[in-house]
């Protein structure tokens, strides 16, 4: 049965997500390993949803430590069909303002040291990813935003970079100039793992700071950050809340046929454990 239709992935400054009623924790392993946290189930605005704090309660993971293929595996495992994923950025733009919201819809990908697909070991899988995120889930959120009265602006180029430091200055003004909207270090591995196990994603990005290329203006800092995600986390909560009333119950985008046709490798060809491993996300195009 599905557990759960909705998945929220708070980052930094949310690690619960008050209103869930008729909440339960489970613990969900994965081929892949842990999850970072256990999953909060529960009821928002009607719909159940999962909810998993991405660096674990009490911060522990850094961005380059945390196991997105658990993470969005055990999504799937729930039956999870969207998520919806909150994440602190700093701003690049004059006009992104400490407290807006930015929902981006593409990416430039700065990483370098992580595990970003689930194929592999004899399977090989190449899923469209021009259209990065899904458009429903971001129209909801900007409706969330809309009907939250909270500056939500739709569309935006996030930066992600490996970290854990902050940008140089020369890099954040490189990005700046490749015309990037916000900056972080979390998004774009579940955007690609996500688009790989069918489930759409979208992000609600909290800006809370200008990074460090704004002159005349303190460089990004840890307490900075803090600061602005304590002073708008209500706002965070009342647009997560707007979102999955708007999301719409029926599922019409492509991201739930991503595979349908990204799959290159010869069903016999595929070693039996691996496909035991990519049952859930592969095992109906494996017929
Ligand atoms: C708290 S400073 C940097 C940290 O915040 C963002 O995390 P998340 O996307 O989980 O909100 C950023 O990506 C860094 O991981
Ligand atoms: N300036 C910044 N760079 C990278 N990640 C961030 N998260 C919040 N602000 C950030």
């Amino acid at each position: 049965m599905q557990q759960a239709e909705i998945g929220i992935i708070g980052g930094s400054g949310l690690y619960a997500m008050p209103g869930l009623t008729d909440t339960r924790e489970e613990r969900i392993s994965t081929p892949f390993g842990e999850p970072s946290d256990s999953f909060v189930l529960g009821m928002l605005e009607g719909r159940k949803v999962a909810f998993l704090a991405r660096h674990g309660r009490g911060h522990r993971l850094l961005p380059s430590e945390l196991n997105f293929r658990a993470n969005i595996h055990a999504m799937k495992q729930l039956g999870v069909e969207r998520i919806l994923s909150v994440s602190a950025v700093g701003s690049l733009k004059e006009e992104h303002q400490p407290t807006d919201f930015v929902i981006p819809d593409q990416f430039i990908d700065r990483t370098f040291a992580r595990q970003s697909t689930f194929f592999g070991d004899g399977i090989v899988a190449h899923v469209g990813f021009g259209d990065p995120v899904c458009a429903t889930v971001s129209n909801a959120i900007v409706h969330g935003c809309a009907a939250s009265d909270v500056a939500g602006k739709a569309g935006g180029t996030y930066v992600c970079m490996e970290g854990p430091q902050f940008s140089t200055r020369a890099e954040s003004n490189l990005y700046r100039s490749w015309g990037a909207d916000v900056i972080g270090m979390t998004n774009l591995q579940e955007a690609k793992l996500a688009r790989e196990a069918e489930i759409c994603y979208a992000t609600m990005a909290m800006v809370t700071d200008y990074d460090c290329w704004r002159e005349g203006h303190d460089d990004v800092t840890v307490d900075q950050i803090v600061a602005v995600l304590n002073q708008n986390a209500a706002n965070a909560c009342k647009v997560v809340a707007a979102a999955v009333a708007a999301m719409p119950r029926e599922r019409t985008c492509p991201c739930a046929s991503a595979l349908k046709f990204a799959i290159l490798t010869a069903p016999n060809a595929v070693p039996a454990e691996t496909r035991q491993r990519l049952e859930l996300l592969i095992g109906k195009y494996l017929k």
